[in-house]
C-alpha cells in the first residue's frame, strides 16, 4: 500500500464539497427503495411520477442521515435510453452526484465531454454518499482482453476533476491464491470525497472485479461505502432487519487478536462483539478502520454496500482484502463462476 501527500495544486475555483446523491436506475424504482426503507433504515424524502406530472419517469428519494439515493424506473413502454440500460446493466448506479461550488466553471473545464462520454454513469455535477468504484472497460483486442490501466482513468479524474491520487495498492501486494487486484483511490484537494478505482489483475481464475464487469457488462459502480459513527449499533440493527453480509471465518479473529498483541493500537470497541458480528478490522500504529460489506444488493452479482467507521485511519481496508475475496470468492464458486483463467484471456468453468 502506498500513501500519498501530494494533493496537488489548489484550485481557486470549482471546489468539492462533498457526495450529494447516487442514481439508480431500475426495473421497478418503487419496490428499490423499498428495500433500502425495511432493510437499511432509510426514509422517503421526495417523489416524482404521474401524480407529479412526471410522465415518463418515476423517481422515489430515499435518506439516511446525509445519504441520498435515488431510485428511479421508466413509466412507459418503448423508452429506449432506460431500456437499454437496464438490459445492459441491470440494476445499477447512473449518476454520482458532488455538491461542489462554482459548477460553471467546472462545466467549463470538462467541456471535453468527459462526463458525458467518457464514464457514461457520470453525469451530473450535484452530489452524495461515499466509497464505491469504477472499474475499467475491459477492451477485445486480437482476442486477448486488454483492460485499460487504471491510471487512464485516474488521468481524467486529475485533469478533469482536479482530483490527486490518494492512496493505492498493487496486484503484488494483494492477492488471493486465485485472484489479484489493483486499486488507485485518488480525492478532492480537501480530501472530502475519496473513490478508489479498481481493476481485475491477472490470477488463477476469474477475480470477482472481473465477475463484476461482465455482469454489468461494462464498467460501474462497484460498491458504495456508508460512514458511520456507530457500526455496531448499525450492523446489529441491520441483521435484525435481515440485511445479508460477507462472513470471514473464526480464523480471522484468532490473527487479529495475536496481531494486535504487537500493534500500539487500541481498539475501542469490544473485540468479541466485533468478532459476533463479523465486523472486519484493518489499523496501523496510529489508528483503525472497522468495515463490513453485504451481499450484492440485485440478483446480477453487481452492486454491494459496505459499512465503514473510522478511527484515525483513512486506509481502505487492506489488510481485510486477502480474507474478504476470499468470502467473495466462495459465493462467486457458488454462482459458478470462479472459473479458471486461460492464457489466452477466456475462462473456462472447472
Ligand atoms: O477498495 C475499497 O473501497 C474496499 O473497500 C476494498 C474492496 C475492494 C474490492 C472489493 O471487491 C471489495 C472490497
Ligand atoms: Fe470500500
Amino acid at each position: 500500500m502506498t500513501s500519498y501527500t501530494d494533493k496537488g495544486e489548489k484550485h481557486e475555483q470549482g471546489k468539492f464539497v462533498c457526495f450529494d446523491h447516487l442514481t439508480f436506475w431500475v426495473g421497478n424504482a418503487k419496490q428499490a427503495a423499498s428495500y433500502y426503507c425495511t432493510k437499511l433504515g432509510f426514509e422517503p424524502l421526495a417523489y416524482r411520477g404521474l401524480e407529479t406530472g412526471s410522465r415518463d419517469v418515476v423517481s422515489h428519494v430515499v435518506k439516511q442521515g446525509k445519504i441520498i439515493y435515488v431510485f428511479t424506473s421508466a413509466l412507459n413502454p418503448g423508452n429506449k435510453e432506460m431500456g437499454d440500460h437496464l438490459v445492459k446493466h441491470g440494476d445499477g448506479v447512473k449518476d454520482v452526484a458532488f455538491t461542489v461550488e462554482n459548477c460553471d466553471f467546472l462545466v467549463e473545464v470538462n467541456a471535453d465531454g468527459f462526463f458525458y462520454c467518457f464514464i457514461s454513469f457520470w453525469a451530473s455535477f450535484a452530489i452524495t454518499t461515499h466509497g464505491f468504484l469504477i472499474f475499467l472497460q475491459k477492451a477485445r483486442e486480437r482476442g486477448a482482453i486488454i483492460i485499460k490501466e487504471p491510471h487512464v482513468v485516474e488521468d481524467k479524474y486529475q485533469r478533469n476533476l482536479l482530483f490527486h491520487r490518494f492512496w493505492s495498492v498493487d496486484d503484488k501486494q494483494l492477492q488471493t491464491e486465485y485472484s489479484a487486484l489493483r486499486s488507485i483511490v485518488v480525492a478532492n484537494y480537501e480530501e472530502t470525497v475519496k473513490m478508489p478505482i479498481n481493476e481485475p489483475a491477472m490470477g488463477k481464475r476469474k477475480s470477482q472485479i472481473q465477475e463484476y464487469v461482465e455482469y454489468y457488462g461494462g464498467a460501474g459502480v462497484q460498491h458504495i461505502a456508508m460512514n458511520t459513527s456507530d457500526i455496531i449499533t448499525a450492523i446489529r440493527n441491520l441483521k435484525e432487519r435481515g440485511m445479508e453480509f460477507m462472513t470471514v471465518p473464526d480464523t480471522y479473529y484468532q490473527q487479529l487478536r495475536e496481531k494486535l498483541k504487537f500493534s500500539k493500537v487500541k481498539i475501542v470497541e469490544d473485540l468479541s462483539i466485533l468478532e459476533e458480528l463479523r465486523i472486519l478490522v484493518d489499523f496501523d500504529d496510529n489508528g483503525y478502520l472497522l468495515q463490513i460489506f453485504t451481499k450484492p444488493v440485485q440478483d446480477r452479482p453487481t452492486v454491494f454496500l459496505e459499512v465503514i467507521q473510522r478511527h484515525n485511519h483513512q486506509g481502505f481496508g487492506a489488510g481485510n482484502f486477502k480474507s474478504l475475496f476470499e468470502a467473495i470468492e466462495a459465493d462467486q464458486n457458488a454462482r459458478g463462476n470462479l472459473t479458471i483463467l486461460t492464457p489466452n484471456g477466456t475462462s473456462q468453468k472447472l
